[in-house]
C-alpha cells in the first residue's frame, strides 16, 4: 500500500481576479475550493490512475470536514489524526500573475503526534510512506527526519518532498527517493540552480550523500532524475499552462503508479513527468485520460 502523509493539510481556494490590484478592493470572477496540501495531491493522483493509497496527517474543524469530505466523494481511503484548530486556507490568486498565500496549521499536542507514530509503526516493507509538504509550527522540524528513523526497521520506502529547514533535516535520514525543485535543490546547497548542468551536479550531491534515487522538477523545462548510474532528462510536454499548482505532486504521484506495479524508474520517471505536464495543462490534478494523451510526447533521455 502507498500511505501519503499531508502534516499539514489545507483547502486550496483558487481565485481568479482580473488584474489583481494590491491594496484596492478586487472584485473575484471565479472561484473554486479543493481538498490540497502535497500528500493528499499525490493521493489523489494515484487515484486518478487507478491506485489505491491511504491519506495520513493531521485534520481538524470544517475545513478538514471539507477536505474529508471531498476525499471521500472521490473514494479515496483517510486514517487522519483528528486535531482541535481548523486544517488551513491556502489562497491560490490567479490574475496577471500567479500569488500562493499559506495559511498557519492548527497547533498538534504530543499525544496527537503519538497517535499518528502508532499508525506509521504498522507500515510494513511491502509499503511506500510519501512525505510531503510543510511542517506546521508546533513539530519539530526535524520531524520527517524523525519518521524515517522511527520507520527504518519495517523496511518501508520513504518519498521526501519538503522544502527549507525540513529538507534540510530529511536529507540526512536518507529516503529512498527525494523530488526537490530546481529552487529547493539551490537552497539546500546555498546556490543558485538553473541550468542542466547544474541540477546534475548537485542532485548528484545527494546521491553521493546516501539517497538512492532523486528527481529534480524544473517547472516548464522538465525533469532531472539522478541515481548512482546514470541521468535521465524528461522534457516538458507542449501545451497550454492552466495550473501549476500540484504539478510536483502529480510527477511524484505519477512515477509512484507505476514504480509501484512495474519496479521500473525510466519508466516510472516518463510516466511521472507526463502526469507533472498534464497537471500543469488542466484546471484540477491531472486525470488517467490526459496522462494518456500527453505519454506519447514524453521521451525519456541520457543526458
Ligand atoms: N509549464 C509547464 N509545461 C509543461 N510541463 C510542466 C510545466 N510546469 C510543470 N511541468 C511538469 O511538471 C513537473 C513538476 O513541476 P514543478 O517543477 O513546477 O513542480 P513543483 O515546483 O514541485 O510544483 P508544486 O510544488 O506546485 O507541486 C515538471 O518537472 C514538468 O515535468
Ligand atoms: O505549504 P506547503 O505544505 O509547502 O504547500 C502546500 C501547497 O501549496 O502545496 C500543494 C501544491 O503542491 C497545494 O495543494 C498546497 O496548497
Amino acid at each position: 500500500m502507498i500511505y501519503t502523509l499531508t502534516l499539514n493539510p489545507a483547502i486550496d481556494y483558487f481565485l481568479q481576479v482580473d488584474h489583481f490590484k494590491a491594496g484596492e478592493l478586487n472584485h473575484v470572477k471565479a472561484d473554486r475550493k479543493m481538498a490540497g496540501g502535497k500528500g493528499i495531491n499525490v493521493s489523489r493522483v494515484l487515484q486518478h490512475l487507478g491506485l489505491v493509497s491511504k491519506c495520513l496527517g493531521f485534520i481538524g474543524g470544517f475545513t478538514g470536514e471539507f477536505i474529508k469530505g471531498k476525499l471521500a466523494e472521490e473514494g479515496i481511503e483517510t486514517d487522519f489524526v483528528p486535531v482541535d484548530g481548523d486544517t488551513r486556507i491556502n489562497v491560490k490568486l490567479k490574475s496577471d500573475s500567479e500569488t500562493e498565500i499559506n495559511g498557519v496549521a492548527p497547533q498538534i499536542t504530543d499525544a496527537q503526534l503519538e497517535a499518528l507514530f502508532g499508525k506509521l509503526s504498522k507500515l510494513t516493507d511491502t509499503d511506500i510512506l510519501v512525505l510531503s509538504g510543510s511542517v506546521p509550527g508546533t513539530l519539530p522540524v526535524t520531524i520527517y527526519k524523525d519518521i524515517i528513523e522511527k520507520v527504518s526497521g519495517s523496511g518501508v520506502k520513504v518519498v521526501a518532498d519538503t522544502s527549507g529547514e525540513a529538507f534540510k533535516k530529511v536529507v540526512t535520514a536518507k529516503p529512498f527517493l527525494v523530488k526537490p525543485n530546481h529552487h529547493e535543490l539551490g537552497e539546500y546547497f546555498g546556490v543558485t540552480v538553473e541550468s542542466f548542468d547544474d541540477v546534475k551536479k548537485y542532485g548528484k550531491k545527494l546521491v553521493d550523500q546516501g539517497i538512492e534515487h532523486v528527481i529534480v522538477s524544473m517547472g516548464g523545462k522538465g525533469a532531472v532524475y539522478i541515481d548512482k548510474d546514470q541521468y535521465l532528462f524528461a522534457p516538458p510536454a507542449k501545451g497550454i499552462l492552466k495550473n501549476s499548482v500540484g504539478a510536483g505532486d502529480s510527477l511524484v504521484g505519477g512515477f509512484l503508479s507505476e514504480y509501484a506495479i512495474s519496479g521500473d524508474f525510466r519508466k516510472a520517471f516518463r510516466k511521472g513527468a507526463a502526469s507533472g505536464s498534464a497537471t500543469a495543462f488542466s484546471v484540477d490534478l491531472c486525470t488517467k485520460e490526459k496522462v494518456e494523451e500527453i505519454l506519447p510526447q514524453i521521451t525519456v533521455t541520457n543526458i
